[in-house]
């Protein structure tokens, strides 16, 4: 059985980027929604699965009042941003190689190659570390990051050598292995930065090898894909577990001495930041995660997962043992991939763990506080709720959160 199976047949499970299921303004077939029968609806706010039809549509029909619940606003139209039909699809990239990064980037390639321009080391307060990088790719002008953990990890498009590079060129890029030694003359402050006094601390991909400068990778590594969640994250916000998750999956990475974050900008679930703020204010006038997001002529979920294919492609990762609840992320990230992930690892929430174990009263996080980002109280129980019965999240839900 697959990792995923046993969460199909799950009733209220909500798919992804799901709209005709729920929300009340468009219908998918007019028979099966209680529309008025004065209303003959026309046929531009018919909904189709394409989502190519909406932005367009939805602007020159205004709703009929018999549609439109008066606890709920009158719908934005959908974002300009979907795909409109009449656009033509652009011409896949003529780029073959995805270690080969472009002079200019491809925008909107249909199958999105991501290659590394900068890595460097992040020292933690506990003393270990882990490699920054980051990425540009042909598909959008983000900065998606990768968290790397242990020596054996590397990016392939980070150690291709570019021409007419120097040898500070690739250690400034962060195309060596080893660490870099302090070669600053200490007595004048000048910057001994032609690298030579410290060839002996570390090694530059100056091969047509660059394989050659990692240790090979012996066991199946852990991986997180992670989205940006800034108010989770940053925000001290007790709505969600974002952080919680993070810095998880970075203390797991710290214990097994190896693994991948891949830290993907598609904050709120792929609608941005001012729209997920929106989506809060629907959730305090009652309406659950899911809903919300479909009161903004948004899909319950529209994060795609090409990139973290592309970069655990690039980090030379075919096999994973992911960190997730979320099925739905499984089936995108293996989706016409190489990439399969063998196991599963799951996330509990820290506060709905201490349940399962009795450990409750033990837990002294007060309500609705974040402290070293473990999160507790009503809000995160509902959102961790909504989850599990309407996204197919894997987790038990404890009889006291229930
Ligand atoms: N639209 C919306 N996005 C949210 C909300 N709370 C968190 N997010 C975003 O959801 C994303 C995290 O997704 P989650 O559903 O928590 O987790 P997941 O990545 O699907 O699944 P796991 O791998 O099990 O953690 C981040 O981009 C957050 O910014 C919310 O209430 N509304």
């Amino acid at each position: 059985m697959s990792l995923t199976e046993s969460s199909q047949q799950q009733p209220g499970y909500i798919p992804r980027n799901a709209i005709d299921h729920i929300n009340p303004f468009f219908f998918k077939d007019q028979h099966h929604h209680p529309l008025p029968h004065s209303y003959s609806r026309p046929h531009s706010l018919s909904h189709s699965h394409s989502h190519h039809t909406h932005s367009h549509s939805l602007k020159q029909q205004p709703y009929p009042d018999t549609l439109t619940p008066s606890s709920l606003q009158t719908p934005v139209p959908r974002r300009l941003s979907v795909v409109d039909a009449t656009t033509p699809a652009p011409a896949p990239s003529a780029i073959s190689s995805y270690s080969t990064p472009p002079a200019t980037p491809p925008l909107g390639s249909v199958d999105p190659i991501a290659w590394c321009t900068a890595r460097a080391r992040i020292p933690t307060p506990d003393g270990s570390e882990y490699f920054l990088h980051i990425y540009e790719n042909s598909k959008d002008k983000k900065e998606h990051m990768a968290f790397v953990f242990g020596d054996a990890i590397r990016s392939r498009s980070l150690d291709k050598v570019h021409r007419n590079e120097t040898e500070l060129d690739r250690v400034k890029r962060g195309a060596y292995s080893g660490r870099l030694r302090n070669t600053v003359a200490a007595e004048d402050g000048d910057l001994a930065m032609d690298g030579r006094n410290s060839v002996d601390d570390y090694t530059v991909a100056g091969s047509s090898s660059p394989s050659s400068l990692s240790s090979p990778i012996t066991s199946v590594p852990l991986a997180r894909i992670h989205s940006e969640c800034f108010t989770g994250e940053i925000g001290h916000s007790a709505r969600c577990d974002c952080g919680e998750q993070l810095d998880e999956a970075i203390r797991l990475m710290k214990a097994e001495g190896s693994g991948v974050v891949v830290y993907l900008r598609q904050e709120g679930r792929g609608i941005g930041l001012a729209e997920k703020l929106k989506a809060y204010n629907l959730q305090d006038l009652g309406y659950d995660t899911v809903m919300a997001n479909l009161l903004l002529n948004h899909g319950a979920d529209e994060r795609t997962y090409e990139m973290a294919q592309a970069i655990l492609e690039d980090l030379g990762l075919d096999q994973v043992r992911l960190l997730t609840n979320n099925p739905d992320k499984i089936e995108q990230v293996e989706k016409d991939s190489q990439i399969k992930v063998v196991e599963r690892v799951p996330m509990v929430p820290k506060s709905w763990e201490a349940i399962e174990q009795g450990r409750a009263d033990e837990f002294e996080v007060k309500e609705g506080a974040v402290e070293n980002k473990i999160v507790r109280g009503k809000e995160l129980d509902k959102y961790l709720k909504v989850k599990v019965e309407r996204m197919r999240h894997l987790i038990p839900i404890p009889a006291m959160a229930s």
